[in-house]
């Protein structure tokens, strides 16, 4: 749409999938009101794009009462009920006290206050190391706690294991003003994408065409374009520019088949070196509410769950199968916005991905006993249960981009956003500049993860190529 607006006029979109949005998918599964089975929140007001165009078109959620947020550390409420495994519902005051604490060196760690000495260190490693000096480390109930906390993270983090995200390149993630968690109105995100899709000419997008390769560096004796695109059922698309919009899951997976001439080194290390993980979602629709009307999530602390150091590395020894107890990663069931009889759990990593593996009964069975065993409330099985599947999504493969420890992360997001040629690249430097762009939240060194980094990165180079035609008159 920016380049539309700076007047470009032969603009296609090629989308693999058969809808617009990608990781933006907003379904209507348990009646008219819906439900978000990727991204839920914009994060942040000041400075976010996405926010005020939400608020310009009036799609912002009005009413606060129905606004919902996930239980993070961060966004504790005393309405959230923890319960251990033996059933015990945990007191507020001891769960907001480890919460707390686990905030304050959280943020430690986003607030580019860490000692040089932590410069290798994971997260994980990082967080275990406050927690053990603290006092409240030595109490086995905070130690529980803790490992929700590490748990839940994970969602944010999208990793496996806090024991794999870097704990002092979290300092380069830019947390915008104003709140966090800001909801979209009834027709949820992708109003927001319909929004964008409105100012492009009809046709201009193409669903159900997944690019099978891209041919970049062609001769310009041979060829009008320097740039063609083809698709997997064969058409082709001769251009003199490409933005490349695919996930980070996807170009690991297929950057090597997909470019040809290569991706230069530094691309292609950069999309190995940044992690990219899986969060999932479980919705579960019962017919009745069977929990508190005060209750706004059930949270689920293990004796020792996967984010405990010593099962962590127990299991990273091969010890033990993690894929038995799959379910012991789900940190909790939250409620959910409209829906007054749906819970939301949340699950990351490894285990997401073998739960995609699992059919709903499945895993709505594993639910509902979680919920009988923790908090000895008669819970009815499920009339609906919904799964996202991000990790088995075969044009995303998994969730969204995180900092491994010991890599630079802003260096590699960098390399990841450069397009091609490469000024530097001295085998190239006589061809025409801008033919392979590159957008998407892995794309952007303080925003990644985010919806507005995404959208943020397709402005970024759109503007590129409006720079580089300046003035001059865009008839042909
Ligand atoms: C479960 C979940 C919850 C999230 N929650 C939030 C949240 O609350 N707030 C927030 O800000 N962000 C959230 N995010 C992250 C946010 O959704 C993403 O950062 C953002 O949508 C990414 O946009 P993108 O354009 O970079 O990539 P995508 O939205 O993934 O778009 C890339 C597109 O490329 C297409 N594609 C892939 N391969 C090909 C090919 N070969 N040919 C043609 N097309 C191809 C894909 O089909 C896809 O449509 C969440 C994500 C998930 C998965």
């Amino acid at each position: 749409s920016t380049l539309v607006k700076a007047g470009f006029q032969h603009i296609q979109v090629l989308e693999a999938m058969s809808r617009p949005g990608g990781r933006v998918h907003t379904t209507r599964p348990f009646g008219q009101d819906i439900i978000e089975l990727g991204a839920n929140w914009i994060h942040g007001q000041e400075g976010n794009p996405l926010f005020h165009l939400a608020r310009e078109r009036g799609l912002l959620l009005e009413e606060s009462g129905s606004a919902k947020t996930m239980c993070l550390p961060g966004s504790l409420t005393p309405n959230n009920y923890f319960f251990e495994e033996s059933g015990r519902q945990l007191p507020v005051d001891e769960v907001d006290q480890v919460c707390a604490f686990f905030r304050g060196v959280t943020s430690k760690a986003f607030g580019s206050e860490l000692e040089p000495s932590h410069s290798a260190q994971s997260l994980g490693g990082y967080l275990d190391q406050e927690f053990a000096q603290s006092p409240l480390g030595a109490s086995k109930v905070g130690q529980r706690i803790f490992e929700w906390c590490k748990r839940s993270e994970c969602t944010d983090e999208a990793s496996s294991s806090l024991y794999e995200v870097s704990a002092v390149q979290l300092c380069h993630y830019v947390a915008l003003e104003g709140g966090f968690f800001n909801c979209l109105g009834p027709g949820g995100y992708q109003a927001l994408v319909d929004t964008l899709l409105d100012s492009l000419a009809p046709g201009s997008v193409l669903c159900d065409r997944p690019v099978h390769s891209i041919h970049w560096a062609l001769e310009e004796e041979r060829h009008a374009h320097p740039v063609s695109v083809r698709c997997r059922a064969g058409q082709c698309f001769n251009v003199d520019h490409v933005i490349v919009t695919v996930p980070l899951g996807f170009l690991k997976e297929n950057a090597t088949a997909m470019f040809e001439p290569a991706l230069p080194v530094s691309k292609a290390s950069a999309i190995e070196s940044l992690g990219f993980g899986t969060v999932d979602k479980i919705y579960l629709r019962f017919e009745k509410r069977f929990w508190p009307d005060d209750c706004d999530g059930i949270q689920l602390v293990w004796d020792a769950g996967p984010e405990d150091e010593k099962v962590y590395r127990y299991s990273q020894s091969g010890g033990g199968d993690w894929r038995d107890t799959w379910y012991k990663k789900i940190c909790g069931f939250d409620t959910v916005a409209r829906h007054p009889t749906v819970l939301c759990g949340w699950i990351t990593g490894r285990e997401a991905q073998h739960m995609a593996g699992l059919d709903e009964k499945t895993v709505g069975e594993a639910c509902v006993r979680l919920l009988r065993s923790f908090t000895g409330w008669l819970v009815p099985e499920p009339a609906q249960v919904l799964m996202s599947r991000w990790g088995s999504e075969p044009f995303v493969r998994g969730s969204y981009t995180y900092p491994p420890p010991g890599v630079d992360a802003v260096r590699e997001h960098n390399a990841l956003a450069a397009p091609l040629p490469l000024p530097s690249d001295a085998a190239h430097s006589q061809e025409k500049p801008l033919q392979v762009l590159f957008a998407g939240e892995a794309t952007h060194a303080n925003f990644y993860t985010t919806t507005h980094g995404a959208y943020i990165t397709g402005i970024r180079e759109a503007q590129r190529i409006i720079d580089l035609y300046g003035d001059k008159k865009l008839d042909s």
